[in-house]
């Protein structure tokens, strides 16, 4: 498979993708490129500069996943994506440092005018006076969006002896207690503050958040910092505020439209300190963000899930931890009673026994899922578009779970109903290692990872020796064989681990032998 990189990233992440797959890297790759090579990949990861639109997504007819070195993916067409089953995921926590950071830098910039007195002094001037700046102590900082940067930006802020106050809809009293600081409504921020900073995604929500209407209302002479996304703070809005001076400063590092023109109404203003989106340029947070995206990349294309990615439902690394274990058997169960059962299939229930109850087990269930139709269909599904898969097909998907489990510390159960059957495969993990424990009514201890075939026969001498012959006479080598157990008595069930295909006229054959109901050949297809 291949992957693209379209824009600059540590040559760390990618030495790590390079060991799977062959990787294309271009810096700054121009839309048209992009939008005339992307069929030829699996997977792409960029950075903010690029532009993955809904042409390029449509264009990307063997594309996978696309990750994002970074944070935000408001350049991604993530509903244009999802349609096509495209995993996107990004680096939430590589550059949060970085971007902290730089907001703090941004701050005391522009409390200190650092830029423009550097600037001047390189011209050989000495302006000692003119260049007055305010301290941060003892002012009020106003965070909007209090995650992971707001956070780190509010701690450190606090150690400055500011006062901070808080405005997220999203976080509860009990965080803003655990943080130090108030929280309050937009409009307190609003009055409150001497200097605001922004920390939330560009949405429908957030842009123009701070505009003309609401600068009214701030303190004469408050300094806004934005190391987010441009358009949060409206640039022409801010412009006009600070020459009004109602604002007396502004620290941008994000901008509408990015790179931003000459005659950007921001350029050249006094009071306003900018930066080329370089909150997340530090050589730690682009090595950071190179490894997690390289590695939920390879972990997409591989068809493992990826606790990043964006439209997925969010699962916690600490609840991936005790569930990833967990999908590889979950797919080839499901790929096993997909390969039983006979006709199109109506229902998969999904029962979960023992420890496992106690986390969210819906991706468990989303890779049975992708286990049961990827045999049957043309296309790749994957944990993104498998429920809708699922839908589409009007396959009805049920999970059940049971704390008690008889057996097993673990016990998970898949049925697959169709009009003329019921499969029922029962899977198990003895420590890191998956096992089919129970087919049907057939107890048995399968290695879910050979091509094997499945015979139910009449429990009497010679079948076995027949499958036996029926094989070698094909040239085709067994390499393991059990008969399973059960408590139905005169029937039983044989599991032969084959090393070659067996072509349909062979299979036939078994299928005549006397005493054999019926055989059917499980290619474990795991993407
Ligand atoms: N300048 C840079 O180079 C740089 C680097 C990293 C991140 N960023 C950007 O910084 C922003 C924050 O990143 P993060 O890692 O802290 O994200 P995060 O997801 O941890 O935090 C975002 C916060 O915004 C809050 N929020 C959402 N909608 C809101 C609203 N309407 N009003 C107030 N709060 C709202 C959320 O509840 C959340 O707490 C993102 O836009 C990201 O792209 C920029
Ligand atoms: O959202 C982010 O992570 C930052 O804006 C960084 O963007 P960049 O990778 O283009 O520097």
């Amino acid at each position: 498979m291949k992957v693209l990189i379209a824009d600059g990233v540590s040559p760390k992440g990618i030495d790590i993708l390079a060991k799977d797959y062959e990787v294309v890297v271009k810096d700054k790759l121009p839309a048209e490129e992009l939008l005339e090579i992307i069929p030829q990949f699996d997977g792409l990861i960029v950075r903010s500069a690029s532009k993955v639109t809904q042409a390029v997504i449509a264009a990307a007819t063997n594309l996978k996943v696309i990750g994002r070195a970074g944070v935000g993916v408001d350049n991604i067409d993530i509903p244009a994506a999802t349609a096509r089953g495209i995993i996107v995921l990004n680096a939430p926590e590589g550059n949060t440092i970085a971007a902290t950071e730089h907001t703090m830098a941004m701050m005391l910039s522009m409390a200190r005018n650092i830029p423009v007195a550097n600037e001047t002094m390189q011209k050989g001037e000495w302006n000692r006076k003119k260049y007055v700046g305010v301290e941060l102590r003892g002012k009020t900082l106003g965070v909007i969006g209090m995650g992971r940067i707001g956070s780190g930006v509010a701690k450190r802020a606090l150690a400055f002896d500011m006062d901070v106050i808080g405005y997220d809809p999203y976080i509860n009293e009990e965080r803003a207690q655990a943080l130090g600081i108030e929280i309050g409504s937009l409009d307190d921020v609003i009055a409150k503050s001497d200097f605001i900073t922004v920390h939330m995604p560009l949405t429908a929500q957030t842009k123009g958040m701070l505009n003309k209407d609401n600068m009214k209302n701030m303190k004469k002479g408050v300094r806004l910092v934005n190391c987010a996304r441009g358009g949060i703070i409206n640039e022409a809005d801010l412009a006009a505020a600070v020459k009004m001076g109602i604002v007396a400063g502004a620290a941008i590092d994000v901008f509408e439209s990015e790179p931003v023109p000459v005659d950007h109404p921001l350029v050249g203003l006094p009071g306003v300190v900018l930066t080329p989106h370089l909150g997340a340029s530090t050589v730690e947070a682009q090595v950071g963000v190179s490894i997690d995206v390289a590695r939920g990349v390879g972990a997409a294309l591989r068809g493992e899930p990826v606790s990043t990615a964006v439209n997925m439902a969010p699962v916690s690394a600490q609840v991936m931890k005790v569930i990833k274990p967990y999908f590889d058997l979950a797919e080839r169960l499901g790929c096993t009673a997909c390969s039983l059962a006979e006709g199109p299939i109506e229902k998969i229930e999904v029962e979960y026994n023992g420890e496992i109850t106690e986390v969210d087990t819906k991706m468990i269930t989303t890779a049975v899922i992708k286990g049961v139709l990827n045999p049957i269909l043309e296309f790749a599904v994957n944990y993104v578009n498998a429920p809708s898969m699922a839908k589409q097909r009007n396959i009805k998907v049920k999970e059940m779970k049971n704390k008690e489990a008889e057996n097993f510390a673990n016990l998970i159960t898949v049925r697959v109903t169709t009009a003329a059957s019921e499969i029922r495969v029962q899977g198990t993990l003895f420590g890191d290692e998956g096992r089919i424990v129970m087919i049907n009514d057939y107890r048995v201890d399968v290695d879910p990872h050979a091509r094997i075939l499945i015979c139910p026969h009449i429990n009497r001498p010679g079948i076995i020796g027949k499958v036996g012959s029926v094989m070698g006479g094909a040239d085709i080598n067994i390499s393991g064989m059990q008969v399973g157990k059960t408590d139905v008595s005169g029937t039983n069930i044989m599991v032969v681990t084959v090393d070659n295909d067996i072509p349909p006229h062979i299979l036939k054959s078994v299928i005549g032998i006397d005493g054999i109901f019926g055989a059917k050949l499980v290619n474990f297809y795991v993407v």
